[in-house]
């Protein structure tokens, strides 16, 4: 038995992820957990998607709960409950609301499910994760965050649109807040297996405005449709699939560093990780000379905010 548990599956975000990690070959069992009250609304999901199984030929036993109790035994439970944004908020504003909620689920799921791998999406998502790694207890490779995963798939499609390449042919990163301090890592851009920087069309390539576009790409989504679902739906089964298939596939996400990016450490932040059936293991690195001072000044930032609502969390406590 392979088992997903999606917390928050009542939400725009949750209820899309339900679909996109169900066609997950490797799932065989996936739990829907919404709050009390919300059991019809859970039902009518099953229902929902069940016909699509159908329709599809997928075979994943499903299910629904109101509680988290429900979720032992999962191999990965994704969160993606709290409040998110509205039009002309920062996903910080979000942070001490959403933190007093993680801090609960992850404390209940440290206790009942030990083995667990715990993907946050809910944001500020680097907040999020030291808040859940704090409270749940769990070793920091089995906590992980979205992180800048869907930035650096922003960026990648921005880039294969402007030298007119296919997306698979390009390869980004971005580090860092998944937040206005975030990190493009033009260091370890490619395409076509080319540094974009050996490129003589680099130096053309508009990037101060690609890198804003991203950065403000989760705001316009919100201020046209209300809430950004396919993107970070995509990205949840693409982190699903590489932890349940083994993949040791290398994506941006947000962990716990010590010290391995240049040195800096101590905080949950998005950086290149390896990720398998055992967690998520950040990769040693050093970065290239403006990155580092970027990078830097971004975990200053995540720091402050995540020490101020460790803070207001104990005080509340
Ligand atoms: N990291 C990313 O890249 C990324 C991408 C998209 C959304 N998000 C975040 O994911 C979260 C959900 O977004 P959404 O658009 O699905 O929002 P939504 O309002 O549609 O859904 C929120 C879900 O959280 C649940 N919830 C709310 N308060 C709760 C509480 N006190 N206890 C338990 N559950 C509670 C709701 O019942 C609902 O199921 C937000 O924080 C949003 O900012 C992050
Ligand atoms: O921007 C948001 O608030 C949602 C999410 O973080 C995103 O980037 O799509």
């Amino acid at each position: 038995m392979t088992k997903v548990t999606i917390l928050g599956a009542t939400g725009n975000v949750g209820a899309f992820a339900a679909h996109t990690v169900s066609e997950i070959p490797y799932v065989s069992d996936m739990l829907l957990v919404g709050r009390p009250g919300r059991e019809d609304f859970l039902a009518g999901c099953c229902r929902d998607l069940s016909d699509s199984f159908a329709a599809r030929g997928t075979d994943v036993r499903l299910s629904y709960s109101t509680s988290l109790l429900d979720a032992k035994d999962s191999d990965v439970i994704i969160c993606t409950a709290g409040v998110p944004r509205r039009p002309g908020q920062d996903r910080n504003d979000l942070a001490f609301e959403n933190a007093k909620i993680i801090a609960g689920t992850a404390e209940t799921i440290g206790r009942t499910s030990p083995d667990a791998i715990l993907f946050l999406v809910t944001n500020p998502v680097d907040v999020m994760t030291a808040v859940a790694l704090k409270y749940s207890g769990l070793p920091s490779r089995q906590i992980f965050g979205l992180g800048t995963h869907l930035d650096s798939m922003r960026l990648k499609s921005l880039i294969a649109r402007y030298f007119r390449v296919h997306v698979s042919e390009v390869h980004t990163r971005i580090i860092g807040e998944h937040g206005d301090s975030m990190v493009p890592l033009w260091s370890a851009t490619t395409i076509g297996g080319i540094r974009i920087t050996n490129l003589p069309t680099f130096s053309g390539l508009p990037a101060q405005e690609m890198i804003e576009a991203v950065r403000t790409s989760g705001e316009a989504i919100i201020r046209d449709k209300g809430s950004t679902v396919y993107g970070p739906g995509e990205a949840i089964a693409t982190l699903v699939r590489t932890i349940l298939g083994d993949e040791n596939r290398i994506l941006t996400v947000s962990s716990y560093i010590k010290s391995e990016i240049h040195g800096i450490g101590d905080v949950c932040i998005g950086v290149p990780a390896r990720i398998n059936r055992d967690g998520v293991f950040p990769v040693p690195l050093s970065l290239e000379g403006s990155e580092v001072a970027g990078f830097s000044e971004s975990v200053k930032k995540i720091r402050s905010v995540t020490a101020d609502v460790m803070e207001r969390l104990e005080e509340a406590r």
